[in-house]
C-alpha cells in the first residue's frame, strides 16, 4: 500500500529522477523556520467550524472511543506512526467520520496526500496528512495560513489550489484540498519525457505567471515552484502522432505521445511560501529550479520564483530538467554554459559559504570539478538559443527572448511576473506587427 520512497538518483538508464523531489533538494536538510501560525480548525468557506480552545469534536478524539478495536464512529483502531512520523492507514478506512480513504495520490517531505470521499459535500477531495512531527506540524500551520490568505483574495481563477477544510487528527494536521489531476512532472514522466507542444507551454506559462503575479501582489513568495507542484486540473489526455519519437519509450509507443485535453493548471504546495522580507538568504527551492542568487548566498526575493518559472518553461519544451545536478559548483558551471559567464558584480558579493566556488574572480571551473563525468555533463549542455531551437518549431524567437528575460542572472534585471505576461510570446504582438 505504501508507495516506494526513492531518496537517491535511480540508475541512469531508468527513470533518472525520484518521483517527487524533496523541496530542498537532496543536498540540504534544512526545513524552513516555522513562523507564528493560526491554531483553529475550521471549514473554509462554510458554516461548520470548531475552535481548538473549546471542546474537540468527537470524531477527532482517537483512542477512547473504541469498542474491541472498532470505533463507534467508524474510525480505525489507533496505530503507531511509521518511523518518519507518517500516518499509517488502510484503503477503505475512515479519516474522521466524514472522509473515507480511497487511494494514495502522492507523497512529499511534509506528508502523504490521500484521495478521500467527503460524505458531507459528496465529492472526492485530496487530503494532505502531515507528518506528526513538531516542525512539520508548525510548517503546516503556515501553509494553512497562506492558503486561507490566497483564498480570501481569490477573485476566481488565481490558479492556486483551493483549501476546503483542515483539522488536527491523532497528532496529524490534515489539510483538505479540491482534488486535481496529475502533476506536470508525473505527466512528463508517464509520457517518457516527451516535450509539450509549444501552444500548451504558452497556456501553462501564462497561468503559472498569473499565479505568481497574484502571489507577489500579496507580498508572498512561493519559493518551491517546480513541475511536481503544478497540477493539471483534469487527468484526461489524448494520444497524438509524434514523428520525432522517443528513444526512452518502448518501441510500440515511441510514435505516440500524450497531450492533456485541457491546459488548465493549478499551483500547489505552499509549505515553503514566505512573506517578502529584506534579509532572506537561507537556502530555498528544489535544486534544479534554484536561482543563482540563492546558491551564491546573495539574499533572495520575488525574482527567485521567476527563475524557477524560466527553468520550468524550458523543461516543458524539452521534456527534461535543464540543470540535472545536485552540486553547487557544477550547477553554476551549467548555468554559465547555457547563459554565459556570471557577472563580476555578483561574484564579488558572494557569501563565505560560496567563496570556494570562485578563483581569481571567476568560477573555479573546470579546475574545481569533482570528476570527468561532471565536466562532460556540463559540456553536453547547449546554449539557450540552440536548446530551444532544437525542440520548438514555431515561436522559438519569442520564447528565447522571454526566457532571456526570466533567466537573467541579476535578480533585479529579471522580468517581473506582470512584465512577463505582457511579453509578445503571450500577447502574440509580433504577429500583428
Ligand atoms: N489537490 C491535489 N489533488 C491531487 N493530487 C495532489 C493534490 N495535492 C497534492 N497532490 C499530490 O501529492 C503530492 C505531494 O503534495 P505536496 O507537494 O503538497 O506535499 P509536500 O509534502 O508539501 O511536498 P514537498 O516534498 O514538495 O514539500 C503532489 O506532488 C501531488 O502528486
Amino acid at each position: 500500500m505504501e508507495m516506494e520512497r526513492v531518496t537517491e538518483f535511480p540508475l541512469a538508464h531508468l527513470d533518472r529522477r525520484p518521483r517527487k523531489r524533496a523541496r530542498l533538494g537532496w543536498d540540504v536538510s534544512q526545513v524552513p523556520k516555522a513562523q507564528v501560525g493560526i491554531f483553529c480548525g475550521q471549514e473554509v468557506g462554510s458554516i461548520t467550524s470548531y475552535a481548538s480552545s473549546g471542546a474537540t469534536p468527537d470524531h477527532i478524539i482517537s483512542s477512547s472511543l473504541f469498542v474491541k478495536g472498532v470505533a463507534r464512529n467508524g474510525s480505525p483502531p489507533w496505530r503507531e506512526d511509521d518511523k518518519d512520523g507518517h500516518y499509517m492507514f488502510a484503503i477503505g478506512e475512515n479519516l474522521t467520520s466524514r472522509y473515507k480513504i480511497h487511494s494514495k495520490m502522492g507523497e512529499g517531505t511534509f506528508g502523504q496526500v490521500l484521495e478521500c470521499w467527503d460524505r458531507e459535500r459528496k465529492e472526492m477531495v485530496a487530503i494532505k496528512i502531515v507528518r506528526g512531527i513538531k516542525k512539520y506540524r508548525e510548517a503546516a500551520m503556515i501553509e494553512i495560513e497562506v492558503l486561507q490568505q490566497l483564498g480570501k483574495h481569490d477573485k476566481g481563477g488565481n490558479r492556486c489550489v483551493q483549501i476546503r477544510n483542515w483539522f488536527d487528527y491523532r497528532n496529524h494536521i490534515c489539510i483538505v484540498f479540491e482534488k486535481l489531476g496529475p502533476s506536470l512532472y508525473d505527466f512528463l514522466r508517464k509520457n517518457n519525457y516527451r516535450s509539450f507542444p509549444i501552444d500548451l507551454v504558452r497556456e501553462i506559462g501564462r497561468q503559472l505567471l498569473e499565479c505568481v503575479a497574484f502571489m507577489h501582489d500579496l507580498h508572498l513568495i512561493h519559493t518551491d515552484l517546480k513541475p511536481e507542484n503544478i497540477l493539471l486540473v483534469s487527468a484526461d489526455y489524448i494520444k497524438v502522432l509524434d514523428y520525432k519519437g522517443s528513444s526512452r519509450a518502448p518501441k510500440e509507443s515511441s510514435y505516440l505521445k500524450r497531450v492533456p485535453k485541457s491546459s488548465a493548471i493549478k499551483v500547489i504546495d505552499f509549505g515553503s511560501t514566505t512573506y517578502e522580507r529584506q534579509d532572506q538568504n537561507y537556502i530555498v527551492s528544489t535544486r534544479h529550479y534554484r536561482a543563482p542568487e540563492v546558491i551564491l548566498g546573495l539574499g533572495w526575493s520575488y525574482p527567485c520564483d521567476i527563475w524557477s518559472v524560466g527553468c520550468i518553461l524550458v523543461e516543458l519544451c524539452t521534456g527534461e530538467a535543464l540543470f540535472q545536478t545536485h552540486e553547487n559548483l557544477e550547477h553554476l558551471a551549467m548555468m554559465e554554459r547555457v547563459f554565459g559567464p556570471l557577472p563580476q558584480h555578483m561574484l564579488k558579493r558572494i557569501d563565505r559559504h560560496a567563496e570556494k566556488y570562485i578563483r581569481r574572480g571567476r568560477l573555479d571551473w573546470p579546475e574545481g570539478a569533482t570528476s570527468r563525468e561532471s565536466i562532460k555533463a556540463v559540456l553536453k549542455l547547449p546554449r539557450l538559443q540552440n536548446l530551444v531551437m532544437q525542440h520548438v518549431d514555431h515561436s522559438a524567437g519569442d520564447l528565447i527572448h522571454l526566457l532571456q528575460g526570466l533567466l537573467r542572472y541579476e535578480p533585479s534585471d529579471r522580468l517581473t511576473a506582470r512584465e512577463a505576461l505582457r511579453h509578445p510570446f503571450f500577447t502574440g504582438d509580433h504577429l500583428r506587427r
